[in-house]
């Protein structure tokens, strides 16, 4: 079955948490449409972008693409940006049953409003090695009030200026922003002051209800497109049993915070089990980084009490935001589901350890791995490398090693400069490669962060996860082998290493990057190609730039 979809992307001033400021929407919309299929079925999006001033694309998350890498939509990777006022035809098959995103993928548009989720149901007749009542979905994203350019700009100057931490959390495209800290002058787009910069009773900005009937089993598919946060999600007075990761089934197990990174999503089920005499929270917090935004909340509403009424309890607090044992100890729970999984190859072919730093280029801040912050060139690596174009990127491969026994991870690096590249690894068609992700400390003194890793047209099996320095020789005897889940996003924790394996069995240009929006913008990525004589005819839509430009003579 085929599902069409067209969508009109644009900007629209748009108060999702009390505040109005410009979003991204999709046919008026933040979050997207949710795209609902059965597995095999091919979606198609004609995607028209409105935006007047700015390019876009839009990546599907979790979806592999096998024989449509031009599909995938990551501009400088697999096609080049669609202009203002071009529409762009995305065709894919999804080929797996679950829960998947899609997100802008040019600039920092993802932060902008421009997400949503992809839902799979199993082809007929295949059942689920779970059962439930009813299937609701629950997007989870953070929200800044700076606008992408700001962002942007800042995080390419010198002085450097972060992002820093967002104003809002948003549960299904909603939060509340405390409009009394708002400044008095009136903000861009409010007519000058005709229209309020921050209202707490827009109708925009009213939490998400989810209703539920007491007695039945919910499936909750939660996934996360924060820029920046990683989220612990709870409900109050309620256990969670996660069943799903990423389109993968988990072998189940029971817990009160659902510790969830940008890119991951999952399945939970939940009983609605409590007395049914009143309303309960549903809440997100800030983990993994000092918080400074307000939790997020929801209310998870029992039938017939009014879906608006707010709990009289206080929302349960979050975990403690640096309790980095309890979040591994989480990782490390995931397995696959008995039954349900395909063993990984025992042995890599080729093994490729990522040291990830935080460095300086010309006084600017990036993100490297083994000393190189990825730079996009012009022309999308697809294209150049399907039709042969010479001088698009630096023609070397990154290195696969860097000597991590003379690498301190826990101090800050003794030369912090690094050097931008656009070289990509060259991966041998249905090899078995192995990523060790090695996290170090950042430029600020005892300061190491989580980043949680997305590979585009691949899932690949978490192998494990370690702490301090990755040692070669010791860690790998140590993977799991037996069950470890297939995953297209995974978390590295602070000062820690993970190491996942996959098969290049896909041919195409694939990014490889962290998933925090501004980490990303910063470098933080490498690309891979494999297969490339096995690519298709490419569609001329995804070219027109850089070296693919038309050049006629006007004489
Ligand atoms: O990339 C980042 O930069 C800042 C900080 O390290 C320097 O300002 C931060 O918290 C990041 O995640």
């Amino acid at each position: 079955k085929t599902h069409l979809h067209k969508w009109d992307v644009r900007y629209e001033y748009k108060s999702p948490d009390c505040y109005r400021k410009l979003v991204m929407t999709i046919n008026g919309r933040t979050p997207g449409p949710t795209i609902t299929a059965e597995q095999g079925d091919t979606i198609v999006v004609v995607l028209k972008n409105s935006l007047g001033t700015e390019n876009t694309a839009i990546h599907w998350h979790g979806i592999r693409q096998f024989g449509t890498p031009w599909s995938d939509g990551a501009e400088g990777v697999t096609q080049c940006p669609i202009l203002p006022g071009e529409s762009f035809t995305y065709r894919f098959v999804v080929d797996k049953a679950g829960t998947f995103m899609y997100h802008g993928h040019y600039g920092m548009q993802r932060a902008a409003g421009l997400n949503g989720l992809i839902i799979v149901s199993p082809r007929l007749g295949l059942p689920e090695p779970f059962t439930y009542h009813h299937d609701r979905s629950i997007l989870l994203t953070d929200w800044y009030h700076a606008s992408t350019f700001d962002q942007a700009v800042g995080l390419s100057s010198v002085p450097f200026v972060f992002v820093g931490e967002p104003q809002s959390l948003l549960i299904n495209g909603r939060g509340e922003y405390n409009c009394s800290l708002v400044a008095k002058t009136p903000a861009p787009g409010t007519g000058n002051g005709s229209i309020p910069t921050c209202n707490s009773n827009s109708p925009e900005c009213a939490p998400f209800s989810l209703t539920v009937v007491h007695g039945r089993t919910y499936r909750l598919r939660i996934g996360s497109l924060a820029s920046l946060s990683t989220i612990s999600f709870q409900i109050e007075g309620h256990e969670m049993t996660v069943v799903e990761a990423d389109g993968s089934y988990v072998e189940p197990f029971v817990t009160k915070n659902l510790i969830i990174y940008s890119g991951e999503t999952y399945s939970v089920l939940v009983k609605a089990d409590q007395p049914p005499t009143r309303n309960y929270w549903l809440v997100t917090s800030v983990v993994a980084r000092k918080p400074a935004t307000p939790n997020g909340l929801a209310i998870f509403n029992y039938y017939p009490n009014h879906p608006r009424r707010n709990p009289r309890t206080s929302p349960p607090a979050g975990p403690q935001w640096n309790d980095t044992a309890s979040r591994l100890s989480q990782s490390r729970a995931i397995k696959a589901r008995k039954g349900y999984f395909e063993s990984p190859p025992q042995k890599p072919d080729r093994v490729i350890e990522l040291l990830n730093t935080q460095n300086k280029i010309n006084g600017q801040f990036k993100w490297s791995l083994n000393n190189l912050s990825l730079a996009l060139p012009s022309t999308p690596y697809l294209v150049a490398l399907k039709k042969k174009l010479k001088g698009v990127f630096d023609a070397e491969q990154p290195p696969d090693q860097v000597n991590l026994d003379s690498y301190d991870i826990y101090d800050v690096a003794k030369n912090v400069n690094a050097t931008s590249s656009s070289r990509i690894y060259s991966l041998e068609f249905n090899s078995t490669v192995d990523i060790v992700l090695q996290n170090a400390n950042t430029m600020t003194p005892n300061n190491s962060e989580s980043h949680p890793w997305h590979l585009h047209g691949h899932d690949f099996w978490v192998l494990g996860y370690g702490e301090g320095t990755y040692d070669s020789n010791r860690d790998p005897q140590y993977y799991n082998l037996v069950d470890p889940i297939m995953k297209n996003t995974v978390p590295l924790h602070p000062y820690g290493w993970t190491a996942i394996r996959f098969r290049a069995d896909n041919p195409g240009a694939w990014f490889f990057h962290c998933h925090i929006e501004s980490h990303f913008f910063m470098g933080m990525a490498v690309v891979f190609e494999e297969g490339i004589g096995m690519v298709g005819r490419l569609p001329s839509s995804v070219m027109g730039c850089g070296k693919t430009k038309p050049h006629r003579s006007l004489g």
